[in-house]
């Protein structure tokens, strides 16, 4: 069976219009199964629908870089993708409010040890993905923390060396915690496709912006 999930509605995932032989499905139910990667944490709801909405809608009024594929928005610090590295020249001052809330909220629920100070925002539209890697060791700290807005998609995460492949369903306004293993000895990707299928059911991909929260590490602290 398969459903098709709508327009994302305001109030969130529960509203997404369904096929008319699944109504039955009761999405609450389904399981985004971790279990089998260390260290990956997956926090469904993490903010509520107006918080989503708010947030995406001061991300819209800023100015999104198109280097890349997809659309970015850098802050805190500047990622060069090029040299794949974090240059303390590439301050960008501290994190605004509305990143530095949540990146407070991460880090007084325990969800990660050090404060982020850098917010990288991912824009991507059907179609669009991310190539499968792992974050740069050398410029980030042990947690790395997705928050997802807009539509769903599936997170493909790969082991470096037994290339064995797990799929996890990232849902509007939940969060994704990658620490040990899943930060360092798996890597992460989003296949560029318009339909995601997961746990025998489709979902049909929406606009989704992530905001990637991370704590920069810089060469004199070497904790
Ligand atoms: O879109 C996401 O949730 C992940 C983005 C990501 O992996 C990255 O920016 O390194
Ligand atoms: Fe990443």
């Amino acid at each position: 069976m398969t459903f098709v999930m709508g327009q994302v509605s305001a109030t969130g995932w529960e509203k997404y219009m369904f096929s008319a032989d699944a109504t039955e499905l009761n999405l609450q139910s389904l399981l985004v199964d971790t279990a089998n990667i260390p260290g990956l944490t997956y926090i469904p709801d993490y903010i509520n629908a107006s918080q989503a909405e708010q947030l995406l809608f001061t991300i819209d009024q800023k100015i999104w870089s198109t280097q890349l594929k997809r659309n970015v928005q850098h802050y805190g610090y500047k990622y060069d993708y090029k040299k794949r590295l974090v240059d303390p020249a590439m301050n960008l001052g501290a994190l605004p409010n509305w990143a530095q809330d949540i990146a407070q909220k991460l880090y007084l629920e325990g969800l990660t040890e050090k404060i982020p100070d850098q917010a990288i925002v991912n824009e991507y539209q059907p179609g669009q993905g991310i190539a499968s890697h792992i974050d740069c060791v050398p410029c980030f700290g042990n947690t790395i923390i997705s928050l997802s807005l807009g539509g769903t998609c599936v997170m493909e995460f790969t082991h470096a060396k037994t290339k064995e492949k797990i799929p996890v369903l990232l849902m509007p306004r939940s969060i994704i915690i990658l620490q040990g293993a899943a930060r360092y000895e798996w890597q992460h990707g989003i296949v560029p496709r318009k339909t995601d299928k997961y746990q025998g059911r489709e979902f049909v991909r929406d606009r989704r912006v992530s905001l990637t929260f991370r704590k920069v590490l810089l060469s004199e602290e070497s904790d």
